[in-house]
C-alpha cells in the first residue's frame, strides 16, 4: 500500500513544479532577490515553498517543516508579496491571503533534530540552473527520528529517457525507505522502478558534479577522476537532479567538495540521498561517514558529499583518501 505521506508529497511537488515552470516562462528581470549569502532567490522559490507547505498542512495539520526559504523578503517588498500571492492563488484551488501565504512559507523555520517526524523542503534546488533554463529540482524529504524515510524530487527540465535532450522532459524521482526508488514521468501515473548502474570498472564510469565550480571544486574532482582512469568528461548539472541520474544509472559517481568551512544544508541532500540509496547506491561524506540528518538544519557532522553506484564505492573512496591526503576514510 502506498503511504499517505508519499501520495501527498507527490501532489505537493507536482504543484510546485507547475508554478516553477510558469515562473520561468514569465520571469522578468529584477524579480530575483540576492540573499545575505549572495545566492539568488526568485518568486518561484517562495511560491513553491508556500504551495508545498499549504498542501502538507491540508493533509497533516500538525506537520513540521525545515525549509530553505522564509518570508523576510516578502515582508519588505509589496510587489514581491503580491506576485507570489497571485502565483500561489493561480495554482491552488482555494484562495489565500498574503498573510496566510507568508505564514505557510514560515512554517519552514523548524529547527529539525533527532526526534519526531518532520518534512524538509528545498522549493527550488539549483536556483542558478533554474534562472539559466538548465536543471533544477523541487526537493521534498520526510524525516522520522533523524532518518530520511521518503524523498521526492521533481525535475521539470530533466530528460525522461537517459540524457536524451531531444526526447520528453520532466520527471519525478520517488524513494521510500525499504521500498525502492522509482521514476514517474510528468503526465503519467506509472511509477517505474529504477536502479543504479551495474558498471564495475572506473575506466568506463561517468561522474557528475555541480555546474558551479564555486559550489564544488572541479579541480579536485578532475584529480580524482584521473586517478580512477575516468576518461569521460564530467556531467555538470545543477541541483539534486544529480542524485536522480545516479539513481537511474546515467552516471556512477557524484562528487561534491565545497570550499573549506562550508556546511551543507539538509534540504540540498535529504530527498536525493534517499533515492540513490533506495536505488542500490551508497551516499556518504568525503570521510565515508553516512550523512547525518539528525543534527538540525545543516549537516554539521559531514564534509562534502559522495554518491556512488555501490560497486565502485571503495575505489572512489580510496582515490579521495589519496588526493586529499586523509588518514581515515571509512570503506563500505
Ligand atoms: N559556496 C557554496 N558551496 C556549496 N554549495 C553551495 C554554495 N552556495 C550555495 N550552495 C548550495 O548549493 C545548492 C545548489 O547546488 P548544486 O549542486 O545545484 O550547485 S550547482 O548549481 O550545480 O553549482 C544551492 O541550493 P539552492 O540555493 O537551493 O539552489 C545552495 O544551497
Ligand atoms: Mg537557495
Ligand atoms: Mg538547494
Ligand atoms: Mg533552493
Amino acid at each position: 500500500m502506498v503511504s499517505k505521506e508519499r501520495e501527498v508529497a507527490i501532489e505537493a511537488v507536482l504543484k510546485a513544479c507547475t508554478v516553477c515552470q510558469k515562473v520561468f516562462n514569465t520571469l522578468v528581470k529584477g524579480e530575483t532577490v540576492i540573499k545575505q549569502d549572495e545566492s539568488p532567490v526568485t518568486i518561484g522559490d517562495f511560491a513553491a515553498q508556500a504551495i508545498v507547505s499549504i498542501t502538507l498542512q491540508k493533509h497533516f495539520p500538525d506537520f513540521k517543516l525545515v525549509g530553505e526559504e522564509n518570508s523576510k523578503a516578502l515582508k519588505e517588498s509589496e510587489s514581491l508579496r503580491k506576485r507570489v500571492t497571485n502565483l500561489v492563488n493561480e495554482t491552488l484551488e482555494s484562495k489565500y491571503s498574503e498573510e496566510e501565504i507568508m505564514k505557510a512559507i514560515d512554517r519552514g523555520t523548524y529547527e529539525g533534530g533527532s526526534t519526531g517526524n518532520f518534512w524538509v523542503i528545498d522549493p527550488i534546488d539549483g536556483t542558478m540552473g533554474f534562472l539559466r533554463g538548465g536543471q533544477y529540482a523541487v526537493c521534498l524529504g520526510y524525516t522520522v527520528n533523524g532518518e530520511i524515510t521518503l524523498g521526492v524530487l521533481g525535475c521539470p527540465n530533466l530528460p525522461c529517457n537517459d540524457m536524451d535532450e531531444n526526447g520528453p522532459k520532466g520527471c519525478l524521482f520517488i524513494g521510500e525507505k525499504g521500498l525502492g526508488a522509482f521514476q514517474r514521468n510528468f503526465g503519467s501515473n506509472e511509477d517505474v522502478k529504477i536502479h543504479v548502474s551495474q558498471a564495475d570498472t572506473t575506466a568506463k564510469a561517468k561522474f557528475c558534479e555541480s555546474f558551479e565550480s564555486s559550489h564544488s571544486s572541479h579541480k579536485d574532482s578532475a584529480e580524482i577522476a584521473s586517478l580512477l582512469n575516468i576518461t569521460l568528461p564530467p556531467i555538470r548539472i545543477d541541483s539534486q537532479c544529480k542524485y536522480g541520474i545516479i539513481a537511474r544509472g546515467n552516471a556512477e559517481v557524484y562528487l561534491r567538495f565545497a570550499r573549506e568551512g562550508y556546511i551543507e544544508n539538509t534540504w540540498d541532500h535529504a530527498a536525493g540521498s534517499l533515492i540513490v540509496k533506495e536505488a542500490g547506491g551508497i551516499v556518504c561524506d568525503m570521510y565515508g561517514k553516512p550523512l547525518d540528518f539528525s543534527k538540525g538544519r545543516q549537516l554539521i557532522n559531514n564534509k562534502g558529499v559522495i554518491a556512488t553506484n555501490g560497486i565502485l564505492h571503495n575505489q572512489v573512496m580510496k582515490a579521495i583518501k589519496s588526493v586529499f591526503k586523509l588518514n581515515n576514510v571509512l570503506l563500505a
